[in-house]
């Protein structure tokens, strides 16, 4: 069976409004990194040159150099083992490398940690602009349709914008928001956001932080008192740390992921805007140059646009001419 018969089957066993999102959310990337992968392949034979256009399409994608060295002496051997001679063959094996690069170890699965029955925190952590304030709405959507009782702690106190646009979409949701005035202690936030979401009796806390790059003391400060009113409070917790990434800045969010780890262990990964950028390749080098998974990808501005990070509905949609190619051959 081919790969993409393959993908094709596993992406099946999610809802095809979910395979449309990816589909419709990647588009930019997929007619940019795939539609160059194609010409490349639309080469007589297979030569170093090819090999080297390659790596050229994936790094301007954002592959990142490592990583594109990487799938691309992977093609290598296997073009080798498996004794291609044509080029057009490549497409799939080109899918197949990277379905494979994404998984990656059982570590990097990409469930959340929710507590059964117990409140679980998670911490959201990112500069501003990176879509965090609408990452947390979003995600309190998702959490809400599935059940469970969401409420919002506005710990970004350092913009006052930042507490009404978290308290707007509190609103939109209809979920609780805990807010202090502009100025006031974020981790004094937290802890009235875990006292109200433990006395209503919440199943999560989505606490939203300030992210200031510009001083990384101070950074590292907020973030380590705010964990520490976390965990007198909650042993074990924060249950989740994701670091919101836009997926539009390319290799400077390796850089932000970086610097946020040394600040506070992450446990994951949003990258958002992947719909705006035709570089999605970044969710590849992130995928394999961190220790962190990316937990979930932002595909639009709507509510419903935050999906979990299937990675072969990635590659699904990355490929989806391909696919739908292979389809009208046969
Ligand atoms: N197209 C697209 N737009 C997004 C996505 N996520 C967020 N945005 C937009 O990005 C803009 C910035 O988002 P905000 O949530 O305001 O981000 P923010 O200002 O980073 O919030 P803070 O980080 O809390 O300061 C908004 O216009 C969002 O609608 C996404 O996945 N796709």
């Amino acid at each position: 069976m081919s790969f993409f018969k393959r993908l094709k089957e596993s992406v099946s066993k999610t809802t095809e409004s979910v395979t449309n999102k990816f589909k419709s959310g990647l588009s930019k990337t997929s007619a940019s990194l795939a539609g160059a992968m194609d010409a490349v392949f639309m080469r007589s034979h297979i030569d170093e040159e090819m090999y080297e256009e390659l790596e050229d399409v994936l790094i301007s994608a954002d592959v990142g150099v490592n990583t594109t060295l990487e799938i691309v002496d992977r093609l290598r051997k296997e073009v080798k083992e498996r004794r291609i001679k044509e080029p057009a063959e490549l497409q799939p094996l080109m899918s197949e490398i990277l379905a494979d690069i994404l998984k990656g170890e059982a570590a990097h699965s990409p469930s959340m940690n929710i507590q059964d029955g117990e409140l679980t925190i998670v911490l959201m952590v990112g500069v501003n602009g990176v879509g965090k304030t609408t990452t947390i709405g979003k995600l309190a959507h998702y959490y809400k349709q599935q059940g469970k009782k969401v409420v919002l702690a506005a710990g970004d106190t350092f913009r006052a914008g930042a507490i009404e646009q978290l308290q707007v979409w509190g609103e939109r949701v209809e979920v609780d928001v805990i807010r202090h005035q502009a100025g006031s202690d974020p981790a004094a936030v937290i802890y009235d956001g875990i006292q109200a979401a433990k006395a209503r009796g919440a199943d999560i806390l989505l606490c939203d932080t300030a992210g200031r790059l510009q001083n990384k003391v101070n950074l590292m400060q907020e973030l380590t008192k705010v964990h520490r009113v976390i965990q007198r409070e909650i042993p074990g917790a924060p249950h989740e740390t994701l670091l919101v990434l836009d997926a539009t800045t390319g290799q400077n969010a390796l850089q932000q992921a970086k610097i946020f780890n040394d600040a506070t262990g992450l446990s994951g990964i949003v990258l958002t805007k992947m719909d705006g950028t035709a570089k999605g390749g970044i969710a590849i080098a992130i995928r394999r140059e961190l220790a962190t998974p990316v937990k979930w990808i932002g595909l639009g501005e709507q509510m419903d646009d935050l999906q979990p990070f299937i990675t072969d509905q990635f590659v699904h949609a990355l490929f989806a001419n391909a696919i739908a190619q292979e389809e009208k051959v046969q």
